[in-house]
């Protein structure tokens, strides 16, 4: 998938009352963890809930030039996987579009293997680092030709025979974590990774699930060493894949912003790697009612009731930030509308998102009224209930950046705002959330596409 090439535009506008239940696609961490480990392991994995935004479909386009057998059957995804140590050398460049997990993930999976494996991606995805998984790779052998600073395109030539390594992992990413695991299961002996500090853990479950060798210890600060034995046998597993939390946080901070409604959001994750952002809003005092709580699949899954709701500004400490790293640009927009100063800290990879996400959601506050500072690594937010003065009446439009969750995050400032809200591209937005529009304007939203007239 291309983007950037037509921009399709969109704005929002100042919504009554949004009502109603609905339910968000899967967790897209998920989503491509269940088309890998599903094309890597032996015999038949079965997904339901899969996410079929662009991102996770572009994953799955990579397993199956590398030998798995995927299919939908109805409302199933059907993967015959190829067993451990057994992917085939791709024999065109994969292309991940936007996707940073597909292919961060993937150069650790199939990047030791003893062949060649080319790796593309889209305008944004060409500008991310990719060192921070490649330098790993590098001591376990590999071989890495790559763009200057190490970006793509990236060709990787596995070793023979890969050495096993201890990593201890030096900023806060489960992408870099899970790409050494990843790459630890076609490495003789036990992998280790070290994670001071604690991300997103579905690679650890879902390879558990998949009978890999794998254990996690956790010391007195938290610290987790987690060992995986290499060359172990995975087995094909049934998958149903729960909502994703982090595009939850578009309703469910619509629902916050905009007075009167009362919205329930069914089926969302849970995991608490994964919850900071309604943690957060919890503090600031929405009302955001978790009912049903329950386990499904080994993840914690509940249903969101969430009602319109007064807010006041906090300090969102640096440690929480792990387990609410995508949701910043729309908390951003939430503390827009609080009572008081909203402080955010360490927010030191929000950089190297999709787009620079700190100075993007700086840029776009400040086109439409709303008072913010952005620090090295924090972002000062002082707000304004009601959002009188917010929006921009000539039109100017917020770019985007080819980052979904920016164009998502500012089309929920405009359902709040006094004046419409403008986006330059919403067509990104198919990366993470091919429904939002459908599922937004299904609760009373006005979102407007330009391009088709669509209210
Ligand atoms: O492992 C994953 O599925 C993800 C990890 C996070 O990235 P980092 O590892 O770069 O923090 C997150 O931002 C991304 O959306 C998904
Ligand atoms: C950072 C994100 O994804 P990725 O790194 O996979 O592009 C995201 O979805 O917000």
């Amino acid at each position: 998938m291309s983007h950037g090439i037509a921009l399709k535009p969109a704005k929002s506008r100042r919504s009554t009352n949004l009502t109603g239940t609905v339910r968000i696609p899967g967790d897209k961490s998920i989503s491509h963890r269940s088309f890998m480990f599903g094309g890597l392991a032996a015999g038949e994995t079965r997904i339901t809930g899969l996410l079929e935004g662009e991102d996770v479909i572009n994953t799955g386009k990579a397993m199956r030039a590398m030998g798995a057998k995927i299919d939908k059957v109805g409302a199933e995804w059907i993967i015959q996987g190829t067993g451990n140590g057994a992917l085939l050398a791709p024999q065109a460049p994969l292309d991940f579009g936007n996707a940073g997990t597909g292919c961060r993930l993937t150069m650790g999976l199939v990047g030791v293997y003893d062949f060649e494996s080319t790796f593309i991606g889209d305008a944004s995805l060409s500008k991310r680092p990719m060192g921070r998984v490649l330098d790993p790779l590098r001591e376990m052998g590999v071989q890495v030709t790559s763009m200057a600073g190490d970006r793509l395109p990236v060709t990787l030539r596995g070793p023979r025979t890969p050495n096993p390594i201890v990593y201890r992992v030096p900023m806060a990413s489960a992408q870099v974590k899970s790409a050494v695991l990843l790459a630890g299961l076609n490495t003789p002996g036990v992998t280790t990774v070290i994670e001071p500090v604690m991300t997103r853990d579905h690679t650890e479950k879902m390879l558990q699930g998949f009978g890999a060798d794998l254990t996690v210890e956790t010391d007195a600060d938290g610290v987790r060493t987690i060992r995986l034995e290499g060359r172990g046998a995975l087995k094909g597993q049934v998958i149903d894949v729960p909502g994703d939390p982090s595009s939850t946080a578009f309703p469910l901070v619509a629902a916050i912003l905009v007075p009167g409604s009362d919205v329930t959001i069914m089926n969302v994750l849970m995991n608490p790697t994964r919850t900071g952002l309604i943690l957060t809003l919890q503090e600031m005092g929405a009302d955001i009612e978790v009912m049903n709580a329950r386990s499904a699949g080994g993840e914690d899954v509940a249903d969101l009731r969430v009602r319109g709701s007064d807010l006041k500004g906090v300090t969102v400490p640096a440690d929480r930030a792990p387990s609410m790293i995508d949701e910043y640009p729309v908390l951003a927009v939430a503390a827009a509308f609080a009572e008081g100063t909203t402080t955010m800290l360490g927010l030191e990879e929000l950089r190297v998102k999709e787009s620079d996400r700190l100075s993007a959601v700086a840029e776009g506050l400040k086109l439409n009224g709303v008072d913010c500072d952005e620090g090295k690594e924090t972002l000062v937010v002082r707000g304004r209930p009601g959002g009188k003065g917010y929006g921009n009446p000539s039109g100017a439009a917020v770019v985007t950046y080819l980052d979904h969750r920016i164009a998502m995050s500012f089309l929920v400032l405009g359902l709040a705002s006094e004046h419409e809200v403008t986006v330059d591209d919403a067509s990104i937005i198919a990366t993470s959330f091919p429904e939002f529009m459908d599922l937004m304007t299904g609760l009373g939203a006005q979102i407007e596409n330009h391009i088709d007239g669509k209210i």
